[in-house]
């Protein structure tokens, strides 16, 4: 059997014994509100929503699909866990499209874990001469670990401390696609 194959049986071994935290009528709900916040905070600031690839493109096509204003949709492509469960030093596999400057970005991914992640998209923004830089996480996993100061400014759900996956969220490059969330089995 080759590597993803392999991969592919593990990762539908961890599906059928996961426990499932929320399905997707819940967060779409969780979703509606977050749109509902954003629209009356950012609905007359034309912003710039960026999906941070590749695990924040469920949350981002849901969540835009909600929002019924002007804006302009970006993507960055920033990974720290790359296919695996642990985490390293974040790498940039693509920069913005738009120019930031004097813009309100809106950052919208799938997890705040660590922090590591958003920290350095933020202050790749800021750095980019953005006017304001908001943040939306799908969910915001519940430990004291974040670095300092990093928060997200809309949470959909929150998530024990534990590995998740689904609506974006992968396990070893699979499960994104499982339109629920779920925790790997202790
Ligand atoms: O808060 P942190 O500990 O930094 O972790 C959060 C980041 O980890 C995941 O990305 P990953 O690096 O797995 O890339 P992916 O988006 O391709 O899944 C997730 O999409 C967040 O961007
Ligand atoms: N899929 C997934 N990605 C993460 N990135 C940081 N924490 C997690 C997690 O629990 N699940």
């Amino acid at each position: 059997m080759s590597n993803f194959e392999s991969l592919a049986v593990e990762a539908q071994n961890i599906l059928d014994s996961a426990d499932l935290l929320y399905n997707h009528q819940q967060i779409d709900a969780a979703l509606d509100e977050v749109a509902d916040q954003l629209t009356a905070a950012l609905g007359e600031q034309t912003p710039v929503l960026m999906c941070v690839m590749n695990g924040g493109l469920m949350t981002f096509s849901t969540l835009v699909s909600k929002l019924h204003f002007p804006l302009q949709m970006d993507y960055i492509h920033a990974t720290r866990y790359r296919d695996s469960t642990e985490g390293k030093e974040v790498k940039w596999l693509a920069e913005p499209r738009y120019d930031l400057k004097g813009r309100h970005v809106v950052i919208v991914d799938d997890i705040l874990d660590e922090g590591v992640t958003l920290e350095a998209i933020i202050q790749y923004c800021k750095e980019a001469g953005a006017e304001s830089v908001s943040t939306v996480m799908l969910v915001h996993k519940q430990h004291d670990r974040c670095i300092t100061g990093v928060k997200a400014d809309y949470v959909g759900l929150n998530v024990p401390d534990r590995y998740v996956f689904g609506f974006g969220m992968d396990y070893k490059g699979f499960l994104r696609n499982i339109p629920a969330i779920y925790a790997v089995s202790d």
